[in-house]
């Protein structure tokens, strides 16, 4: 028997819990349906379990840098397996109470769903139709065309082995390579990183990735840009990555491969057609509040919407959103322009608003001002390896236009200048702001 609700939504990640939490404060019958674990990829197979790796390489670099601190110490051995359990027991409780959650929230569906027409959804034989249904289905790692692929593992296997690899190959130099690279590095692994573009993460600021890059490079991590791979070959337990650079051919042999190379909306397993959602195979196209452009009861929120941020936190807001949409019956586009974002990389990259080139190419009247602070009393006091910023001010309006640190704190310095952004508070506001001293976010303020 069909089963009516207001709302069905298929993926129990941010993206669906964000609509759920507004749909549900609002009086909405709730179906939401998921095929995995509730919680989706952020706390089970993303952000969170993926930092707890990281504060273990901030631990070992803690370690690196105490001799400047006149504290001896010993080489540490880091216990790989011990450390992929101690993660796993830090997560172990999620789905059940993310689960548990949806359940306050409306009638769970486990299984995978599909469209069976304009407003109805089939899970494990059951249809269930809504007026309004959400496609928050998330994304998953890109297949690449090469002879081989098969032999590469993702995130997700990093997250789960308990055998620390001797030698690590990543294709594609973006975020998750970053990440994993900077802990496997500090770890003992040996790591190699092509990637595709001529610049590594080729998105962000070119400056700020020299600095990260060198600080890789320091590390002992291989770093090849400007690479086709042409095919992976396996001989017993070795693995060959065959890969070209201008033409001259090259092979790294290894005992793991992690694609690192983008993901892709999961979309394409939805039966799309069926409901007359309009798309190109991944891409759902909608309007600027995210609601299909032919069928105007669908929603796309999170990595499964195309053309925002693959974040965690923008697939809450999107989600929200959408709820909000739904709830009210008048929807809001997103404004994500002061977004922060950071790599984890030890010592992190962190970011928000536009490049120096992106703000050149907008033909915008702008200064910027770049700072080398490993020499300020507080980079020198914590001996950091890498403190580095930029900063880029509209000369119109004195507003912050972007700002992009390596090092210093930046992970939690970036959202001053996000709040700034966000509230356009004025360069000259920030510094006439308190600020208590000393500390890294005092340093802020000599940023500019
Ligand atoms: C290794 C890694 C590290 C990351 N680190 C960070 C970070 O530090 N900070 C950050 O902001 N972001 C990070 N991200 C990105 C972040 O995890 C995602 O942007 C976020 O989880 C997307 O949320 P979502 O709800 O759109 O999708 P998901 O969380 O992936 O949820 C989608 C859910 O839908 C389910 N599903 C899919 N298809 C169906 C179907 N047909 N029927 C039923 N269920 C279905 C899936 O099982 C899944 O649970 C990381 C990602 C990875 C892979
Ligand atoms: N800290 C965070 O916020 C965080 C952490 C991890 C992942 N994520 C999210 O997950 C998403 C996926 O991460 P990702 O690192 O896989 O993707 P990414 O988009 O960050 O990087 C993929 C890289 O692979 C390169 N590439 C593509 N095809 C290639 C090929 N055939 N050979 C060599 N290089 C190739 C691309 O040029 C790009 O630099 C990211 O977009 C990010 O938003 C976020």
């Amino acid at each position: 028997m069909t089963q009516k609700f207001d709302i069905i939504i298929i993926g129990g990640g941010n993206a669906g819990f964000g609509v759920s939490a507004v749909a549900h404060d609002a009086g909405k019958s709730i179906a939401f349906i998921e095929e995995r674990d509730f919680g989706g990829t952020c706390p089970n197979r993303g952000c969170t379990p993926k930092k707890v790796l990281v504060a273990a390489a901030h631990a070992l670099h803690e370690i690196e840098t105490a001799n400047a601190h006149c504290i001896e110490v010993g080489k540490p051995k880091l216990d790989w397996s011990a450390l992929i359990r101690r993660e796993k027991a830090m997560i172990d409780f999620i789905p059940d109470a993310m689960g548990d959650l949806a359940a306050k929230r409306g009638t769970v569906f486990r299984g995978r769903g599909a469209f069976t027409g304009p407003n109805s959804v089939e899970v494990n034989g059951q249809e269930l139709t809504a007026d309004s249904i959400v496609i928050a289905t998330g994304s998953r790692p890109r297949q690449l065309p090469i002879p081989g692929a098969e032999y590469m593992i993702t995130s997700d296997e990093v997250l789960s082995d308990e055998n620390q690899p001797k030698e690590v190959v990543f294709i594609g130099g973006g975020v998750i390579a970053m990440e994993f690279s900077h802990v496997y590095a500090r770890a003992g692994t040996k790591v190699t990183i092509l990637e595709a573009m001529p610049q590594l993460l080729p998105r962000m600021d070119v400056d700020t990735v020299n600095v990260i890059k060198a600080e890789s490079e320091r590390l002992g991590i291989v770093i090849h840009t400007g690479v086709k791979v042409e095919e992976i070959t396996k001989d017993g337990e070795t693995l060959s990555v065959k890969y070209s650079i201008n033409d001259q051919d090259h092979v790294v042999a290894v005992d793991r491969i992690v694609n690192g190379a983008g993901r892709i909306a999961n979309t394409d397993g939805l039966n799309l057609d069926v409901a007359g959602i309009e798309h190109d195979g991944i891409a759902i196209k909608v309007d600027e509040i995210m609601r299909s452009v032919s069928n105007p009861s669908i929603w796309v929120a999170g990595d499964a919407l195309v053309n925002t941020p693959q974040l965690s936190p923008v697939a809450t807001h999107e989600g929200r959103l959408i709820g909000k949409a739904i709830v009210s019956g008048s929807g809001q586009s997103a404004d994500f322009s002061g977004l922060p974002s950071c790599v984890y990389t030890v010592p992190a990259i962190s970011t928000v608003g536009l490049t120096e080139a992106e703000a050149h190419s907008k033909g915008i009247d702008f200064r910027v001002s770049k700072n080398d602070m490993t020499g300020w009393f507080s980079g020198k006091s914590y001996a950091e390896s890498a403190a580095w910023a930029k900063v880029l001010i509209d000369n119109e309006t004195d507003q912050f236009l972007g700002a992009h640190m390596v090092g210093h704190q930046g992970e939690d310095l970036i959202h001053l200048f996000a709040m700034a952004m966000q509230h356009k508070i004025t360069a000259a506001e920030f510094q006439a702001s308190h600020f208590a001293f000393p500390t890294f976010s005092s340093d802020a303020k000599n940023l500019f």
